[in-house]
């Protein structure tokens, strides 16, 4: 399940929404600047399917976003537990790669193909204040935050994922590091996906 919660960038420990409705989460992003939207499901594709499997299950949603946006180049990035005792440290350096706040200078375009991450969007606004926007996406979401947006990604501690990315920059995934330890600050993965899992239970 999909799922939105904001805090004040300022206080971790109060959570001033927190939305799974579909079309709330749209509209809050939307306000903000990011769209996120829903493709289908490839059918009989594996969560763990290699990823020339992956591009060619979503070759035409794919091809018609590159030409719709002028992407240059489309990666996939996917972790998932091999079983193996090396997989937690392997699992580990993985998701410290992306969870310290950073920006692009280019577009983030994730579509999430199988398995679960959280984008955490570090936004100021005017009316709104200063906030952090966390959004667990699932698979079957796309994900569009612009250039220069101060983010970071929770994979979790037991990763289990495969996104397709989207670059305009043919170099691929470049990051700045902002030097900010506010990712530290709050829930991570593993708390805002046991949360969605309990709403879920109780539906
Ligand atoms: C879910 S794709 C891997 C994370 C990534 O590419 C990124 O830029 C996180 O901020
Ligand atoms: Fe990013
Ligand atoms: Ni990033």
């Amino acid at each position: 399940m999909t799922a939105l919660t904001t805090w004040s960038a300022s206080d971790p420990t109060t959570t001033t929404g927190s939305t799974v409705d579909r079309p709330e989460i749209e509209s809050v992003l939307r306000a903000l600047g990011f769209r996120l939207e829903r493709w289908p499901l490839a059918p009989g594709l594996a969560p763990d399917a290699p990823a020339e499997d992956v591009l060619a299950a979503y070759r035409d949603l794919i091809e018609g976003l590159v030409s719709a946006e002028g992407f240059v180049e489309v990666d996939v990035a996917a972790l998932h537990p091999t079983g193996q005792p090396a997989f937690a440290a392997t699992a580990a350096a993985a998701r410290a790669k992306f969870l310290a706040e950073h920006t692009h200078a280019d577009d983030e375009v994730r579509f999430f193909a199988a398995g679960r991450g959280v984008f955490y969007l570090h936004t100021r606004d005017e009316a709104r204040g200063e906030e952090v926007h966390a959004v667990l996406c699932e698979a079957g979401d796309l994900l569009f935050v612009p250039a220069g947006t101060t983010h970071w990604f929770d994979m979790g501690t037991e990763p289990s994922f495969t996104a397709v990315r989207f670059f305009r920059d043919p170099e691929g995934w470049v990051g700045d590091f902002t030097g900010s330890d506010l990712a530290t600050q709050f829930p991570d993965f593993d708390a805002l996906a046991a949360q969605a899992d309990a709403v879920t239970a109780g539906a």
